[in-house]
């Protein structure tokens, strides 16, 4: 069953229902073109959705997850001697500091490389690789169906820029701690992740059942995002943003981390990037005297820069804008 829920960024102004639309996977063996339509509505409205019967092993999700709770639990020093310490910034451990720009959350993290051919801590290596593997095949499939419904001839054109050997896609855990008592629950916003946008082409978010993460409505809204561990959120990232020339866009999203005092949020994200040396610009498809591309081509490294220049809540997009008239 395909439940496609009412979209509360186009219904703002009234808004009564929220939440983001389910998708679910199974109807591509039903009604393709559906599924096909609805995901292509869901990239459109809201950047992000949630995939059910989406055939990622429940084997492969549980063993990173216990294995990323293992590692959480362990002592600070050893979680920093567990990475290596020639894991260059901004991979292996860290704790409340987001990037190199000052941003700080409520957070302790892994951010490792998630490409095929990297080394990853030894207690982890078969629960990343599978799990990188399951998830990256779920990217490609979305990103196949979203070409689909969007009549690109090349079927492939932005599922490649993921399976390329040298793709720079990420895996991050983050540990959102429970909170100590009551009074913390009652006090106040507790910001875990701050608001930003993803700038790599699709995000694929797990978490166990602890709320947090939050979607912003066009008018500024926070839509508290409901956990489910069976399910995979879908993030339209920056980069796929750039590609579809603004027919999809990314979604401003925070983790709060306030929701419970018996347990830990955690959350396993993937991020589908390009290879360093790719070149981001809104395929032909989706330009045409009508629609001009809006944006100037870069480099999937030149974007990098300009993301580890900023801040975690700046609009990294803005410098590579094309002004009307050029
Ligand atoms: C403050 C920062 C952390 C970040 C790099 C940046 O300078 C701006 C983008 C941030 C972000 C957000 C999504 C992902 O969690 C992340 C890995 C990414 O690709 O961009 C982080 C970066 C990071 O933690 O290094
Ligand atoms: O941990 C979460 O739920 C969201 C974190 C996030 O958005 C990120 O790591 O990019
Ligand atoms: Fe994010």
């Amino acid at each position: 069953m395909v439940v496609a829920s009412t979209n509360p960024l186009k219904r703002s102004k009234k808004t009564k229902a929220v939440g983001v639309p389910t998708i679910d996977l199974s109807l591509i063996h039903k009604d393709r073109s559906t599924l096909i339509d609805l995901i292509v509505e869901a990239c459109e409205d809201f950047g992000i959705f949630k995939v059910i019967n989406h055939g990622v092993s429940s084997d492969v999700i549980s063993s990173l997850e216990r294995q990323g709770l293992d590692f959480f639990a362990k002592p600070t020093p050893e979680k920093h001697r567990a990475v290596g310490p020639t894991v260059p910034k901004p991979f292996g451990y860290g704790f409340r500091n987001i990037g190199s720009n000052g941003d700080v959350g409520d957070l302790e993290y892994l951010l490792l490389h998630a490409n095929i051919s990297s080394t990853h801590p030894p207690l982890f290596s078969d629960a990343v690789n599978d799990y990188v593997e399951a998830v990256s095949d779920l990217s490609c499939s979305l990103l196949d169906l979203m070409a689909e419904g969007l009549w690109v001839q090349d079927k492939s054109i932005f599922s490649r820029l993921i399976r390329d050997s040298q793709s720079d896609s990420l895996l991050r855990l983050n540990h959102y701690p429970a909170l100590k008592n009551w009074d913390s629950f009652i006090n106040g916003e507790r910001i875990g992740f701050g608001e930003h946008s993803d700038p790599q082409i699709l995000t694929i978010l797990r978490s166990n059942d602890i709320a947090g993460l939050q979607i912003c409505t066009p008018d500024g809204l926070w839509l508290p995002v409901q956990p489910d561990p069976n399910a995979f959120y879908v993030m339209v990232g920056d980069a796929l943003q750039v590609l579809t020339n603004g027919r999809f866009g990314s979604v401003k999203h925070r983790a709060m981390a306030n929701s419970s005092i018996s347990k830990a949020r955690m959350s396993m994200i993937y991020f589908g990037a390009p290879p360093l040396n790719a070149t981001i610009s809104p395929i032909k498809e989706m330009v045409s005297p009508l629609n001009p591309s809006l944006y100037k081509p870069f480099t999937w490294g030149e974007y990098k820069r300009a993301m580890h220049a900023s801040r975690l809540s700046d609009c990294r997009l803005n410098q590579f804008k094309r002004r009307n008239d050029q």
